[in-house]
């Protein structure tokens, strides 16, 4: 912890929304990489992709990758969302994610981004398979799945349980369209990754 009470890498303008782990340190980090993620809201609907190989498989996330060089956080976001999803959004800036795991000595920095239209139509690819989830009953605090409250006939609610575990912390804040940064660190245990020490707060 910083002077400021913040976690290292952490803007100054930020109030508490959530943090654990509080007896573990910080993961020390000497490089950075930077992904994307992208979420599109449409009336009560969130649009998910399940991700079917590679990094965070098996779990449902937004869509997103590496910034590859010479791009742009938003061009890099805009061109993920079209490879794994296979629609265009007019995509806005939402939060950053700094996430460390176990071994590794570069952090994740995920620029996130959301959406409210989009054109196209949704269509599964290699790496996603898109679904939509219904924002009905979700409030600020997070929705705990397991209650299984949807009021959107034939959707389900947000699959928390089927995410990366800081996503809760976050993702209700995104849904309300106000900005947040946070940082988790992860360790592994077999291919499993486990959060041990977070902190998110909304952007003031
Ligand atoms: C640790 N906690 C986390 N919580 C939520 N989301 C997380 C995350 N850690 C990484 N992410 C996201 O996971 C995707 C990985 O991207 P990933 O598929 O590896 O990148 P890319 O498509 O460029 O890879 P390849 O082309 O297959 O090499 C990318 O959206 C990134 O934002």
């Amino acid at each position: 912890m910083g002077a400021t009470g913040l976690p290292p890498g952490m803007d100054s303008n930020l109030t508490e929304l959530a943090k654990g782990g509080c007896e573990i340190d910080w993961q020390p980090y000497t490089q950075t990489r930077f992904y994307t993620n992208a979420f599109i809201i449409s009336d009560d609907k969130l649009l998910l992709g399940f991700k079917k190989r590679g990094f965070g498989a098996n779990l449902y996330n937004g869509f997103g990758g590496k910034v590859e060089p010479g791009e742009t956080p938003a061009q890099a976001a805009a061109r993920e969302l079209k490879e794994e999803s296979g629609i265009d959004a007019p995509l806005e800036h939402a939060g950053v994610l700094i996430f460390l795991t176990e071994g590794t000595e570069w952090a994740f920095h995920i620029d996130v981004f959301s959406a409210r239209s989009y054109t196209g139509e949704p269509t599964e690819t290699d790496e996603m398979r898109p679904g939509w989830f219904s924002l009905s009953e979700n409030s600020i605090n997070g929705n705990d799945d397991r209650l299984g409250v949807s009021s959107s006939p034939g959707l389900p609610s947000i699959p928390y349980s089927k995410m990366w575990a800081d996503d809760i912390y976050w993702l209700p804040h995104l849904v309300e369209g106000k900005k947040f940064m946070g940082r988790a660190d992860f360790a592994k245990e077999g291919d499993k990754f486990i959060m041990r020490k977070f902190w998110f707060g909304a952007v003031c």
